[in-house]
């Protein structure tokens, strides 16, 4: 283990009943990575995340965080994340719940509602719907929020679990110019779907197939040098089953 590394995973496995999720995943992230999390669906990329966070216990395995600590308070604190709208308390307004984060994470040392009024602006370009309830927002605005609340404790260390998802093409703008500000101040991880973003964002790439890490590289070096797109790079590492079109013959 390098002295600078953020997240240093060792054998990490986990199973569910007797289905295995991961199996041995070794992964040393270093500060100020930008990585991009791909695999298939149900290749295992939130279990990994959840298992990062403490949120679900590996059935085997070890994690080191910010260069050998434990999963300790002062981990946490520097850590941010965002993995999906169920952890979302409804019953509270967007700004309430900023100021809960901020609370929960910086004590008497929190920010002041003007710059949590202005990181909900960053990405809603308007501050009125922060006084609105989060059960009254759409699937894009709650996405929204879990990001505002991932950054406000100004994490050393942020992971975004296919945050993407649902929003417009000006947040989509919005949340990779962030992130190619942010990522210089701090090691990031994101699990997504969307190649095109990952592409504008990560400088490497950890790919999940069957349980097990298949590249964990630059994305540089995965589409040689940009001489190939990212998609086609993964389409070649992971080789998609060419599904007869006969089968769906009933269909169209
Ligand atoms: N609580 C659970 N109980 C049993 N199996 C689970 C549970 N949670 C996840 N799994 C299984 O673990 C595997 C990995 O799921 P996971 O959600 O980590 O995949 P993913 O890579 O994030 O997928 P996606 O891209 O679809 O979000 C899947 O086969 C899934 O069915």
């Amino acid at each position: 283990m390098l002295d600078n590394s953020i997240l240093d995973l060792t054998d990490i496995s986990k199973s569910y009943d007797k289905k295995v999720v991961l199996d041995k995943v070794n992964v040393t992230v270093q500060a100020n990575d930008c990585i991009g999390l791909l695999g298939r669906n149900g290749a295992g990329k939130t279990t990994l995340i959840k298992i990062i966070l403490g949120l679900l216990g590996a059935s085997s395995g070890e994690i080191k965080y910010f260069g050998g600590a434990s999963l300790n308070n002062d981990v946490k604190k520097k850590t941010g994340f965002y993995i999906g709208q169920e952890y979302l308390p409804e019953e509270l307004t967007g700004l309430q719940y900023l100021q809960f984060i901020n609370y929960l994470y910086n004590g008497k040392a929190r920010q002041s509602d003007e710059n949590l009024l202005n990181l909900f602006e960053y990405f809603f370009e308007e501050r009125e719907s922060s006084k609105k309830m989060i059960s009254g927002y759409s699937f894009g605005m709650k996405q929204k929020t879990g990001i505002c609340a991932a950054l406000v404790n100004q994490p050393q260390l942020l992971i975004l679990d296919e945050p993407f998802s649902g929003l417009d093409a000006f947040s989509c703008r919005r949340l990779i110019e962030f992130i190619n500000k942010y990522k210089q101040r701090a090691t990031v991880v994101i699990s997504s779907h969307d190649l095109t973003f990952i592409e504008k964002i990560c400088d490497r790439l950890l790919i999940l197939e069957k349980s097990r890490v298949v590249y964990n590289d630059t994305l540089v070096n995965f589409t040689t040098s940009g001489k190939s797109t990212l998609e086609d790079s993964l389409f070649t590492l992971l080789r998609p089953q060419d599904t007869s079109d006969e089968k769906i013959n009933w269909l169209v």
